[in-house]
């Protein structure tokens, strides 16, 4: 395996270096032969929140499982800081709509399980796991069990674990649509600030979404997929200063332009 990952190295050049991440001209179909991708090229730059929007079924969740190394493509590559991946790798957590907490862990145990993992001593885990609660505002909230929680709070607490295990890139499938909207809200306002905040080495965020508002909350940069093969119909760079005001003119007519694209899909003649 080791002279494998020499060998890629050597001869994989990705066309992007600067990207954290990067997907360059990916072809996919499943098993059953449905052809979701056509030369889709992606990339996420340092420090990036970059979001894909497109219409159901277009292939959004596919496409974060082919950046995470999770499903491989027919054509084209993915690559990590330069490297290509063909497999998981810890640098890169996926997390899911559904909010993943051990109901028979305390809020610090739920952390530590990913700590642990990692084999890291009990009083070193426990120390970081603090310190990934205090990061996602759950300082004082160390002990309770999810059944204490609120949906927020346990998303919080999947949040500070994913956070813990030192990825560089957080893969994000619908991470608040399980929330009620002012807990999603509450959320929104302060997760951009947690996953850039100095406290952690992560480099980049791809966040898959269907609510547009949320997306125009927190992206820099949004790619819309459309047509089946899809893809990437469009890039819009999110120019708008932080904290974001759906009210503002600026972020409806940002909006209005997104809702126009996402037409129906249409579908490719062989
Ligand atoms: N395991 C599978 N085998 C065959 N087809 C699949 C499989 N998983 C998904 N698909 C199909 O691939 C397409 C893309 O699915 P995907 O879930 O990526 O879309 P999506 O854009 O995330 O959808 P949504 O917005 O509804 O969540 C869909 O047409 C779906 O039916």
């Amino acid at each position: 395996m080791a002279k494998d990952l020499v060998r890629e190295s050597q001869i994989e050049k990705p066309s992007n270096s600067s990207s954290v991440l990067e997907a360059a001209n990916i072809d996919f179909s499943y098993e059953n032969g449905y052809k979701v991708f056509e030369d889709i090229n992606l990339s996420l730059n340092r420090n990036e929140f970059v979001a894909i929007v497109g219409p159901s079924g277009i292939g959004k969740s596919t496409l974060l499982r082919i950046l995470g190394g999770f499903l491989k493509p027919d054509k084209g590559s993915v690559y990590l800081m330069g490297k290509k991946i063909n497999r998981p790798t810890p640098d890169i957590v996926l997390i899911h709509q559904s909010i993943v907490t051990f109901p028979w862990m305390t809020a610090l145990e739920n952390v530590m399980v990913s700590l642990k993992a990692k084999h890291i001593p009990n009083d070193k885990a426990e120390e970081m796991a603090k310190e990934a609660l205090e990061t996602v505002g759950l300082q004082g909230f160390e002990d309770l069990y999810p059944k204490e929680m609120s949906g927020g709070m346990r998303q919080r607490v999947a949040i500070a674990r994913a956070l813990a295990a030192d990825p560089l890139v957080f893969l994000m499938d619908e991470p608040f649509a399980h929330l009620d909207e002012l807990t999603a809200e509450g959320l929104r306002q302060d997760i951009y600030n947690i996953l850039f905040s100095p406290d952690t080495p992560l480099k980049g965020v791809v966040l898959v979404s269907h609510n547009l508002t949320e997306v125009i909350e927190l992206a820099d940069v949004i790619y819309i997929l459309n047509n089946v093969p899809a893809t990437v119909v469009g890039k819009v760079q999110v120019d708008l200063p932080r904290p974001r005001s759906p009210r503002s003119e600026a972020f409806n007519r940002l909006l209005d332009s997104l809702y126009n694209y996402l037409t129906p899909p249409k579908v490719k003649k062989p």
